[in-house]
């Protein structure tokens, strides 16, 4: 598929667990003149109107995770339908993560009741059917919950204290279901699956590998 400034980029989306190296792998593309890269927008989500929606959702998740996965919804629209000329388009995480991932996390552990994710639903549905939200490959930064949770606590992210190996693992199968055993849900594109367990050097050599595949769909 050749792309142009005047055709929809090609459209990469970033998926995986908490701490599974998205903002490393985004990286490695951030200065490539034709990769445009939209890093997830946490900063919009610790200052929305002055209110730190993260924090609020890890401090009390039962009261907030609604407001908080409402905005994240919106913020995903806002990105996938970002415009760039760059003939790539790298995308971490999605609309598509935020529903079949985290909202659906929220709902089975009971945070998140069935009348809110019944709304969160219906907006999820009105926004892929009117918006173009189309993705042309999903990366898929498969991990194991046990290395994550040891990123997770070396990064240190202040709001994260209180994530647990069980929310890990929670999330890690409900990656595995949707990418890679294909159980669950539907895929907005074809999945290519890295083992991003892998130390930060040996993760160069994947990394390479679908940086050939990228540049090489776009001519
Ligand atoms: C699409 C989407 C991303 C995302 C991230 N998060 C959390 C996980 C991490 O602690 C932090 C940054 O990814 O935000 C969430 O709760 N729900 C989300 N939904």
């Amino acid at each position: 598929r050749i792309s142009s400034q005047f055709s929809k980029p090609f459209t990469v989306i970033i998926e995986g667990n908490i701490g599974s190296g998205k903002s490393t792998f985004l990286q490695h593309f951030e200065n490539h003149k034709d990769v445009c890269v939209l890093s997830e927008p946490v900063e919009m989500w610790r200052n929305c109107a002055g209110h730190n929606l993260l924090a609020n959702h890890y401090e009390n998740p039962v009261k907030w995770s609604f407001t908080f996965q409402s905005y994240i919804q919106l913020t995903m629209l806002q990105r996938h339908t970002f415009v760039t000329s760059k003939p790539i388009k790298l995308l971490e995480r999605s609309i598509f993560s935020a529903r079949y991932c985290f909202i659906e996390q929220l709902f089975r552990r009971g945070t998140l009741e069935a009348p809110s994710v019944s709304v969160l639903n219906e907006w999820f549905k009105y926004v892929i059917t009117k918006f173009d939200v189309s993705v042309d490959l999903i990366v898929y930064l498969r991990t194991s919950p046990e290395v994550v949770y040891e990123r997770v606590l070396t990064r240190n992210r202040k709001e994260e204290q209180s994530v647990s190996l069980q929310y890990l693992k929670d999330l890690h199968d409900l990656h595995e279901n949707w990418l890679f055993h294909k159980t669950a849900f539907s895929r907005p594109a074809h999945v290519l699956t890295l083992n991003a367990d892998l130390g930060r050097l040996a993760i160069r050599e994947e990394y390479q590998k679908c940086e050939d595949h990228l540049l090489s769909v776009t001519g």
